[in-house]
């Protein structure tokens, strides 16, 4: 059984609210009027048919796209506009429907890249490695070995992300984003491209997160088996509009969203 159960996440604080929000490109009606919440240390998924407007659900929340109408509220902050660095800094991480990752880098400079928020030190303490700049280079160092560590990678630490198999790249990327030790972590189909094997690693990781770090998370997601398996609560999208939201197993009941959706073949 996962922890926090669902009447605690029910009750508990809100994280990020999102109102009324709308976003267009030109004539095309990406998000019409949504609004939902994220509470505190659940894990929340969206779904929805191909173009629903998942992706630029999270391109709004963090700070990519300013939509025309609505406000988000993070950790008590409302706002219309934000820029995805205040985004990074105020706590909102994010990994991407394909991979985005320095290539030629090893994992480990990749995650350690997800530190450069974290850094307080400048640029020249940095590069004469000296005094507090080192210790702060070594305290980045032993959080980004503990993700290592935590996400089974140590055998690829020294290998450049663009000969590993595509799974391997994928939680190099997750290890990226938990580097800056999210308080809400957005994950844009963590599954894409997997094998069944690569699906249960990926699953087990992302509650693994949620659980040890408390790490509240945003997940847009195509496999249903997965999403109803590691969700609190699903927002279901279709044509930008919400039409459902709730638990997996009242979303899954849904006649709006079995006809807009689950009773398709995806
Ligand atoms: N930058 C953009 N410029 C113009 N139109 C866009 C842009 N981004 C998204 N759209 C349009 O907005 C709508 C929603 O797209 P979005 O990518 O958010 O959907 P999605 O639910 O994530 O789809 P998918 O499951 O295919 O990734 C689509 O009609 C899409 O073509």
């Amino acid at each position: 059984m996962r922890a926090p159960s669902a009447s605690d996440i029910a009750a508990g604080e809100v994280l990020l609210a999102v109102e009324n929000v709308s976003l267009s490109f030109g004539g095309v009606k990406a998000i019409r009027d949504v609004s939902f919440d994220i509470r505190k240390g659940e894990i929340r998924a969206i779904i929805g048919p191909n173009g629903a407007g998942k992706t630029s659900m999270l391109n709004v929340i963090n700070g990519f796209y300013t939509p025309q109408h609505g406000r988000i509220t993070f950790k008590g902050k409302t706002r219309t506009k934000m820029r995805p660095y205040d985004a990074a800094r105020g706590g909102i991480a994010r990994t991407f429907q394909n991979v985005a990752l320095f290539r030629g880098m090893t994992a480990l400079d990749n995650i350690m890249a997800g530190r450069t928020l974290k850094m307080h030190r400048g640029l020249f303490w940095q590069m004469i490695r000296f005094g507090p700049a080192l210790r702060e280079e070594v305290e980045h160092r032993r959080r980004v070995e503990d993700i290592i560590d935590f996400l089974h990678i140590e055998h690829i630490r020294k290998t450049p992300v663009g000969r590993l198999p595509y799974g391997l790249q994928k939680r190099v990327e997750l290890g990226r984003a938990l580097a800056m030790e999210p308080d809400l972590l957005l994950l844009d189909e963590p599954m894409a491209g997997m094998n069944l094997e690569e699906k249960e690693d990926m699953s087990r990781f992302i509650l693994d997160v949620n659980q040890h770090f408390g790490t509240t998370i945003a997940l847009i997601e195509h496999d249903m088996g997965v999403v109803m398996d590691l969700s609190d609560r699903v927002i279901v999208l279709d044509y930008g509009v919400k039409i459902a939201d709730g638990t997996p197993d009242e979303v899954k009941a849904n006649k709006a969203v079995i006809d807009a959706y689950l009773g398709v073949a995806h």
